[in-house]
């Protein structure tokens, strides 16, 4: 029997970590589960490592390590806790594939670490990609390490691109639900509640995309994900708004065709691809209707009142540290607009204002990176909103 395959799920109690795991155990006799991690959920944790019994958990919150301790000693799981740990733990000898589901900066670290052991990347976390996409893909590159997308528009062009190796890409089209606000102008967006943000018509994601897809900021940070993942210039990275989410993504090539990728708006089947690529193990996912989704519509981004998405394009223009400000700048306000301190409008004008006032490096290492973010983290904050 084939030995089976090794799995570090970074951000196991998240919406794509519990959706990871649900993959996982679908397929029980093909995925080693190794190592868990959580940021401060411990009680979603202990139960998955009950259940899942990996080799070891990460808690990140120091105050929640007993408590995960005490409740996962009869079980031989080794705990540990902490930034140092979470970026340890990746290059233990039993893991093939990291999967990077923590959400925001914080993948960063695990994710360097990660390639530099010579592991895979299953690559949820786009903001690694957007802060610092020429250090990963060119460590990752060094290292001749994979990086799979996860991120349901790379997963589609991935799953496009498969067989056209050799084939030049005229451009690829990143489909955009639009958001619960799709087709909004910006008087009718001024006092729209976190609760209104919240409601995305097609996905149930974690409460920062969610708000970024609110923005149509996901879908700038995907224009950036997609420029490192593909290696295309700007101006082949279109964005069409296709409300009803289910053609992932498009890709076309440079006799015209056109090939999509289709699926109901379902996160375990890239999650899955990534996970046992180049392979497709047959599984029980609801199959596609047409007929539930016989009506399938196109339109243009509104980049007026949508504004983020344009700024995310110019930061890829201006390059260097530039997507990392924007980046930083976003990770607050939208934490700012969550706890009630700002207003929906003030995501863009705050992380414009913070983008166009910060010198970019154009040659960053890592400790640029980080003190870029915190710079511009520091910049939202102290505007004293
Ligand atoms: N959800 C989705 O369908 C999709 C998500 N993505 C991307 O995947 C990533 C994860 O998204 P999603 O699952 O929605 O996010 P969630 O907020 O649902 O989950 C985030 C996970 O990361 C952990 N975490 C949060 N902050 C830290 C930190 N500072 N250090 C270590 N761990 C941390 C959380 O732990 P705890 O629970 O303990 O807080 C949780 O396990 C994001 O980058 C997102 O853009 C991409 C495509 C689709
Ligand atoms: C599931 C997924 O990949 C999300 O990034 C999703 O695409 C968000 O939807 P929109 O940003 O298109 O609203
Ligand atoms: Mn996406």
């Amino acid at each position: 029997m084939e030995k089976k395959k090794g799995i570090a799920i970074l951000g196991s109690t998240g919406s794509v970590g519990t959706q990871a795991l649900e993959v996982i155990a679908a397929f029980p006799d093909q995925f080693e589960l190794v190592v868990l991690t959580a940021n401060t959920n411990a009680d979603l944790l202990i139960d998955q490592a009950k259940k899942f019994q990996p080799n070891t958990v990460v808690i990140g919150d120091e105050q929640r390590y007993e408590e995960v301790k005490n409740a996962l000693w009869e079980d031989d799981i080794k705990v540990y806790t902490g930034d140092e740990a979470l970026q340890q733990v990746v290059e233990m000898g039993e893991i093939q594939v990291v999967l990077t589901a923590i959400v925001g900066f914080a993948g960063l670290y695990p994710t360097l670490r990660a390639i530099e052991a010579g592991k895979n990347i299953a690559l949820a976390n786009k903001e690694t990609l957007v802060v610092a996409g020429d250090l990963v893909t060119r460590k990752a590159k060094e290292k001749g390490v994979s990086i799979y997308p996860v991120d349901s528009e790379h997963s589609a062009i991935f799953q496009c691109l498969a067989g056209e190796y050799h084939n030049p890409i005229d451009k690829i089209y990143l489909t955009a639900s639009g958001g619960p606000f799709l087709g909004k102008k910006r008087n009718e967006l001024v006092s729209v509640s976190a609760e209104e943000a919240l409601n995305h018509p097609n996905w149930d994601m974690g409460n920062k995309i969610t708000i970024d897809s609110a923005t149509m900021m996901n879908k700038g940070l995907e224009v950036i994900e997609a420029y490192w993942l593909f290696g295309l210039n700007p101006e082949q990275i279109d964005v069409i708004v296709h409300p009803q989410s289910v053609v992932h993504s498009l890709v076309q090539f440079s006799d015209g065709s056109i090939k999509a990728q289709i699926g109901n708006p379902d996160m375990k089947l890239p999650i899955q691809y990534a996970l046992t690529y180049p392979y497709r193990f047959p599984g029980e996912t609801p199959r596609f209707d047409f007929m539930q989704y016989s009506n399938w519509t196109f339109e243009k981004p509104d980049k007026e009142t949508f504004r983020n998405l344009q700024l995310a394009y110019d930061a890829l223009e201006m390059g260097g540290t530039a997507p990392c400000v924007l980046n930083a700048a976003n990770e607050e306000t939208v934490k700012l607009f969550l706890d009630g301190k700002i207003s929906f409008l003030q995501i863009a004008e705050i992380n414009e204002t913070v983008l166009r006032s910060t010198e970019i490096i154009i040659s960053p290492d890592l400790e640029d990176y980080k003190r870029v973010d915190a710079l511009a983290r520091e910049k939202v904050l102290k505007g004293c909103f």
